[in-house]
This record gives C-alpha cells, structure tokens and sequence, in this order.
C-alpha cells in the first residue's frame, strides 16, 4: 500500500527530550469541555460559536438584576455520558455554588460551578501501549472529580481604539471541568490522554475535540521531587502542552539545583516560556457559597446503569474492531478513522456495501484510504465525503474487481469526482460511459488480443535496453513496459493482460 499524508506514524520529536531520573517530574491536570448543546446552561439563549459579537445573550447571561437561572438538563445529561464512560461514580446528588470574582467578562459579580458537591468523582482512564504512545504497557490515570459550569463571556483588546471589548456570546455556556490526580509521570502521558481524551469526546458526540477553537481547554499543574505544584493555566495546543511542560519543567529542575525555592503559583505561557501570574499567597478568595437559586439535582438510582447502555462504541473498543477480523486494518489507519466519525461512519458502510455484494469487504480498505481519501490529499483539497457517498464507491471498488474498468482508470475517475461539482450524486456507472473509461474487456475477442500484442510488441521494439535488463533478471523493469502499454490504451486495459502479455513475449 503507498503511504500518504494523512498519517502519521511515531512521534519522534517527543522522544528528543528526556526527563532527568534524579528530578521526578508529577503532573496533574484540568481540562474545560464546551458541551454542544442546544441552549445554554441556565438560560434559553442558543450557543453560538461564530455569531456577531452580543448577539446570542439574554437578560440572565449578561447578569441583570432579577434574572434567575434555570438548569439546561442537556448539560447534565451530556455530563453524564463522559462520566460514565470514564467510569466515574455518579452523585446521586449534587448542587452549584458561586464562585465569586470581579472581572469584566464576569456580569453576574461570580461563576456558577460545583465546588461542593461536583456530579461525579473518582473516575479513570487507562493508557496502554497498544493503542497510545507511551513507554509503559499501561497506565491508568485516575479522574478526580467531573463539575460543570457556566463558560464566561470574552474579552479583547482592540488596539484601534485602545479600548477593552466585551462579547458576552460565550457567557453562560455550558462547560464542564474534569480534574485528574497528578498521576502523570512523563510528557508521554500527558499527550496521549489529551488525545484519548479529545477522541472520546467527540465519539460521545458532547464537544467538538478541538484546543485550537478553544472548546477544550487545558490547565497543568507540574511539580518535581515533592515541591510545590506550579499551575500554567489555557493551554491552546497540544504542542503548547508539550512546550509549556518542557518549560516548566527544566525551569524548576534548574531551580533546585541552584537551591532555589519552588514556589507554589499560577503561570501562564506565552509561546515560549512560562511566566508568573500569581503566587498562592495571592490568590483570590473566591468566597464560595451554595447557589441560592438552584435547587440540589437529584438523579435516580439506575441513571449510571442506563445512561451506560445508551453509549455508543468507545474508542478502544473501535480500534480494537477495526485492528481485527473482518476489517484487519493496520493500526494507523484505524487511528485515522476512529479520529472522526463521519469518516468512520463512512467506511462501515463502504465495506458492509462492497461485502453484501459477495467480495471480501477488504477490498475496501485500499480504496477508501488510499485511493478515495489519498485523492484529495494528491491534489490538497480538503476532504469531503459527500462528494462520493459510500455506497458509490463501492459501486467503483466492484467495477474494478470485476475488472470492468481498469485500476488506472478508477484513480483517474476519482480525481475528476472530486474536481468536478457537477459529478455530485451521479452513478459510477454513468460516468464510467460518461468520461469512456469503459475498458474493451473481452479478452476472448481475437481483435482484442492482437491489439495487445501489437502494443505489446512496439513497445518491446523501442525500448531494447528496458528489455535488456529485464533479461539479465531485473524483473521489476516490466513495470516500467507495463506503464508505456497502459499509457498507450489510456487505463482501458488493465496492467494484468499487459503483464502476461509481456511475459509472453519476452519468455520469461
Ligand atoms: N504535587 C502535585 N504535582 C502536580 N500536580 C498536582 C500536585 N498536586 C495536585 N496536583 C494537580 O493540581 C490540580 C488541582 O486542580 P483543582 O481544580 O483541584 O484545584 P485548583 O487548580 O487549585 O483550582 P482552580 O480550578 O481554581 O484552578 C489537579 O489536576 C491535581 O492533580
Ligand atoms: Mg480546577
Ligand atoms: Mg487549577
């Protein structure tokens, strides 16, 4: 199979750094999910992630006076979905608090969260070394505590008119924080659980996955050889966490061996290294008290059993499917596909199409990631899955098994689909006639093979040399024969004929 663009294999820019075995590296971290909900959490208003700025805000959002906050029980249920399968045990009851603290992007003077009684506690996640990229055959991370809570509105500074803005659009979107125990012991860790993570939750359907729109943002805590934890708080990227861990690491390592003391504080990072926001002594007192307004959330009994057996396939149990019979895919690939539903989605029906129609579901494979999916990246177009729905290319992947149409012709048929819009939703069978890729496949007909011979034949008299060396035993130079006659016909004879006619002809 040729390899394409799409994947990745090891990263090996990870294992450039290494930890100092002497300074024990301790890491925790808390991840904030922007759920997709409908509405938000304690009002009507409808989430928006790229409205004009103010215009998806109601009284309550923007913190008026008299506005009281009603539940969104999507949010809870949402929630709900990520802790059960991160086997966390539900609180069958729970409750919101006030954080408070004054900042612009902050109207009601304090954020709703669950600082108390968080909806569920004592979860995990297990890495394993057969489908993360880490050192250890497994490491399980424990989960301390999932809460949810209200997202605050945005601020920025516009240097035009040197003025702050406040967009209150994100204000009283519904959030969750998940806090893990500081069980990471190396930078490994730490990436392959945000990439655990991020999968999950986009399979679990409650939150896009994505750090760099900023619906999943991430907090470290890092701390060496028992000292104090330092907080970097936001952290954009996955190569900002990797950075900003490097950083911050080296950073305190130094510290100790300069016998300098580690202060406990929040930092923040700014691309290049960490800096300091605040030191504990600092920190602001956020005078917590149980929300007056919201009423306890009480949950049946069987909400963990039920919700459960509502889940869809996690993402261990798909790459595990995918890794074995009937689809034996390579782990890479099924990576690939479990990282996006509509691709995944796409190929279970692509592969059921093609094994319905009594050919191994396998033949699948090559051509959805390598041919179909490998277009576009040929000619860097974005991939779009509609252009050719699965059940089309199963059409194309049969044709071509029943040796209807060649596999050079197939290739090209699948470039031009995708360049062309008007292609959209036409059967492959019309554009086999269409664009003539038809091949004269009668193989019986004498007509046929004497046109083969002679094409054959010319091509063995004009490249003596080519013929040279194949005879000498370099065998692989056929190919180079075969490419010529292929060329020659324009991928309506298919590369086999010419190879047993060659083969023929030449003796071997
Ligand atoms: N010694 C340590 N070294 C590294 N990380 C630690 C250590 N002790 C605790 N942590 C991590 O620090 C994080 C603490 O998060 P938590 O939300 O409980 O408190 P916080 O950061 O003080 O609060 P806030 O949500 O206001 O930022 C957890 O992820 C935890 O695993
Ligand atoms: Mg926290
Ligand atoms: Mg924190």
């Amino acid at each position: 199979m040729r390899s394409i663009r799409l994947f990745h294999t090891s990263s090996t820019w990870l294992s450039k750094f290494k930890l100092d075995p002497n300074y024990k590296f301790k890491c925790g971290i808390e991840i904030h999910t922007q759920l997709k909900t409908k509405y938000k959490l304690f009002s009507l208003s409808p989430t928006s992630f790229y409205s004009t700025p103010n215009s998806k805000v109601s009284y309550f959002d923007c913190g008026l006076p008299g506005t009281q906050p009603k539940l969104n029980p999507e949010a809870l249920y949402l929630a709900l979905k990520l802790a059960v399968a991160l086997d966390c045990e539900i609180q069958q009851n729970s409750s919101f608090d006030r954080k408070h603290y004054f900042y612009p992007d902050q109207p009601l003077g304090y954020q709703i969260t669950q600082h108390y009684h968080p909806i569920a506690k004592n979860g995990f996640l297990e890495l394993n070394s057969k489908f993360d990229e880490i050192k250890n055959s497994s490491k399980k991370i424990n989960i301390e505590q999932i809460q949810i809570e209200q997202d605050t509105g945005k601020t920025t500074y516009d240097k035009f008119d040197k003025s702050v803005k406040v967009d209150y659009n994100r204000s009283n979107m519904p959030l969750i924080e998940l806090v893990t125990k500081p069980d990471f012991e190396d930078l490994q860790q730490v990436r392959a659980f945000v990439k655990k993570y991020q999968t999950m939750v986009r399979h679990l359907d409650i939150c896009t996955g994505d750090l760099e729109t900023g619906a999943i943002r991430i907090d470290v805590n890092v701390s060496v050889n028992g000292n104090p934890r330092v907080e970097i708080k936001n952290l954009g990227s996955n190569s900002d966490i990797q950075d900003a861990l490097k950083y911050e690491y080296t950073r305190q390592v130094d510290s100790i061996k300069n016998n300098e003391k580690i202060i406990q504080e929040t930092r923040g990072w700014t691309g290049t290294k960490t800096v300091s926001l605040r030191l504990k002594e600092d920190a602001v007192d956020y005078r917590y008290v149980p929300d007056s307004e919201l009423p306890f959330i009480n949950l049946s009994p069987t909400i963990a059993s039920d919700i459960k057996e509502s889940l869809p396939e996690l993402p261990e149990q798909i790459l595990q499917k995918l890794t074995s019979k009937p689809y034996d895919l390579e782990l890479k690939y099924a990576r690939f596909l479990t990282e996006n539903r509509d691709t995944l989605n796409y190929y279970f029906q692509l592969f059921k199409s093609v094994a319905d129609r009594h050919h191994s579901g396998k033949l699948a494979n090559n051509w959805f990631i390598h041919e179909f999916l490998g277009a576009f990246t040929k000619i860097n177009v974005k991939v779009d899955l509609d252009i050719l729905p699965a059940n089309f290319l199963a059409d194309l992947v049969l044709q071509v098994a029943e040796k209807n149409i060649s596999t050079t012709s197939a290739r090209l048929l699948l470039l031009q689909i995708i360049q062309t819009p008007e292609d959209k939703g036409k059967p492959i069978q019309d554009l086999i006639v269409q664009y003539d890729l038809g091949s004269p496949v009668d193989m019986s007909t004498e007509d046929l093979n004497d046109a083969v011979s002679d094409i054959c034949s010319e091509i063995i008299s004009n490249n003596a040399d080519v013929v040279e060396r194949i005879k000498k035993g370099q065998k692989n130079s056929i190919k180079f024969l075969i490419g010529l006659a292929m060329k020659e016909t324009q991928g309506k004879v298919n590369a086999k004929t010419f190879s047993e006619k060659f083969n023929e002809l030449l003796d071997l």
